[in-house]
């Protein structure tokens, strides 16, 4: 049902509370929606599931819409539905909205490098313009590259000499890019300029599916909208920041993809320094996404360059064992890194970003640690330090640690709301012209800056990672760091998700 998500998202919904000028509308018209590496793990689990949700939900049309798999496998357009029913809500079933979903999908087979598989994707594609009586020019091509980013270079340059929309007099092409985009800033700087000679930025949709998670759009809303926070958030009031990301599985299946770029590359370069960038930006002129990006690019480059003192490193028993992976392996599958924001806001705070797999439980979440109450006649230290959590998943909710509490858990407060998946909203952003939660060219520079120089030296073996056992903690080191950070631990208060 069209429109669903507007009245979920009634309280914090930052396109309610923000109408944008010029806000972006989704046109009406033909629409292609061309999934790249359709045969890929990617594709069945987030690509094609989150389009089905828009189209269950309207906001993909079926006389408007087609879906075109494309990937070099040899397989049929059956197969390819097959394979990915299981994956969609309800697929097991059958029902009458997948069945009417898989009908929209085609797929053609062809390799990434060569025309002719272009070729025939293109023609594919215009036979469905022309079946849907699209006029010249105003048809929408979606180009959603789920592949190995080696293969970006060639398949842009297909798209661009052969599956183009046609003429210039309204509709677009654009393309969305997955992570991991580059590997350090030279060879992200060099996978920018391929692809931005062939494409204009406002085409290019670099997708970090942490962007749309639900509480992490509604971070801008929540800073800039309540007078609550805006003179507690800065130097003055809060002693350390941390922005954690746990897993309870490891590698699983994917130990040689990993072991290529290890947790900074996988998670903290990109999601975790992007929550930051919202967390620590300051307030943008308007919320176009221009003036958006344009803070949060400022932060990044007000980040200092990290000391190695203040990082640790960890990879958990058992990683190795995973046969692709190389038995002398030092890549992190664990990281605890402290950035410092070297700005009038933040100077002296610390964020401490931390990411592992294979740990004790699953979760995400942003913790702001206030300072102790100056002039404390309560003597109240044991009570521990106001803290303010921004639950990211699972479990969605934002609770404070106060002497009592004050707790918002979004399955009790917003009963009945199913929360979009990230990839759906990335999607249907993408579909808008809404860049606001992509990553931006002078964006993903410089948080590779930040980055690179430690990565070489952890490539060079000069930062080893630290043993720990799975289904823990990670390294006791990094809680050692912690405290070094000022971190405080907190008692009193706990928060238990509810359960309903
Ligand atoms: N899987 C996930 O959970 C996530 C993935 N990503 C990113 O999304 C992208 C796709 O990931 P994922 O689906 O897991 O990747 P896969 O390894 O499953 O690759 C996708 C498809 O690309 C083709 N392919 C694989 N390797 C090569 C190669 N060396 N050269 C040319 N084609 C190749 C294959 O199709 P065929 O052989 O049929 O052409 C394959 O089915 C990657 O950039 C990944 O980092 C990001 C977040 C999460
Ligand atoms: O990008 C990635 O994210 C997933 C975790 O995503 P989430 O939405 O489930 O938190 C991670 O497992 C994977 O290694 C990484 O590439």
């Amino acid at each position: 049902m069209a429109g669903e998500w507007h009245c979920e998202k009634r309280t914090l919904s930052k396109n309610e509370s923000f109408p944008r000028e010029n806000e972006n509308m989704i046109e009406t018209g033909c629409l292609s929606i061309i999934v790249l590496g359709a045969s890929g793990d990617l594709a069945k689990k987030k690509t094609f599931p989150a389009l089905f949700n828009l189209y269950r939900q309207g906001f993909l049309q079926s006389n408007e819409v087609h879906i075109f798999g494309y990937a070099r496998t040899n397989i049929s357009d059956e197969e390819l539905r097959d394979r990915i029913r299981g994956y969609l809500p309800g697929g097991k079933e059958r029902t009458e909205d997948v069945s009417n979903f898989l009908q929209l999908i085609k797929y053609v087979s062809g390799s990434y490098d060569a025309p002719e598989g272009f070729q025939a994707l293109d023609k594919a594609i215009s036979g469905h313009e022309l079946s849907k009586n699209s006029m010249d020019g105003t048809s929408r091509r979606l180009f959603y590259l789920a592949l190995p980013p080696s293969v970006y270079p060639p398949v842009c340059k297909m798209i661009k000499n052969y599956a183009m929309n046609k003429y210039d007099l309204g509709g677009w092409t654009r393309i969305v890019v997955e992570k991991p985009f580059g590997k350090d800033l030279a060879s992200a700087e060099q996978l920018s300029s391929q692809i931005g000679e062939l494409f204009e930025e406002p085409q290019i949709y670099r997708i970090d599916h942490y962007l749309g998670k639900e509480l992490v759009q509604n971070l801008l809303v929540l800073r800039f909208a309540n007078r609550f926070f805006l003179p507690l958030w800065n130097r003055d009031n809060i002693a350390n920041v941390q922005i954690v990301f746990r897993e309870d599985f490891g590698t699983e299946g994917r130990g040689g993809y990993f072991d290529q770029y290890g947790i900074i590359r996988d998670i903290i370069q990109n999601h975790l320094l992007q929550v930051l960038c919202l967390v620590a930006m300051e307030k943008p002129v308007s919320m176009k996404p221009e003036h958006i990006r344009d803070e949060k690019v400022k932060v990044l480059q007000s980040v200092v360059p990290i000391k190695d003192d203040e990082v640790v490193l960890g990879q958990y028993e058992g990683y190795k064992d995973d046969p692709t992976v190389p038995d002398n392996s030092n890549t992190p599958t664990f990281a605890s890194v402290i950035l410092h924001i070297h700005n009038e806001r933040w100077e002296g705070v610390p964020f401490i970003l931390k990411a592992g797999k294979a740990l004790i439980s699953r979760k995400a979440e942003i913790r702001v640690q206030f300072k102790d109450v100056p002039g404390d006649i309560f003597k109240c230290q044991k009570q521990g330090r106001n803290e303010f959590v921004i639950r990211l998943q699972p479990s969605e909710a934002i609770y404070m640690k106060l002497t009592s509490e004050l707790d918002l858990s979004y399955n009790q407060r917003y009963q009945g709301v199913v929360i979009p998946e990230a990839y759906e909203r990335l999607i249907l952003d993408t579909i808008k012209g809404d860049q606001q939660h992509f990553v931006r060219r002078d964006e993903l520079k410089a948080a590779w800056e930040i980055f690179t120089p430690l990565l070489h030296r952890i490539d060079d073996g000069e930062i080893k990672s630290l043993p720990y056992k799975p289904r823990s903690r990670g390294p006791a080191e990094a809680d050692v760091l912690l405290e070094k950070a000022g971190y405080v631990q907190t008692h009193g208060y706990i928060w238990i998700p509810p359960t309903l």
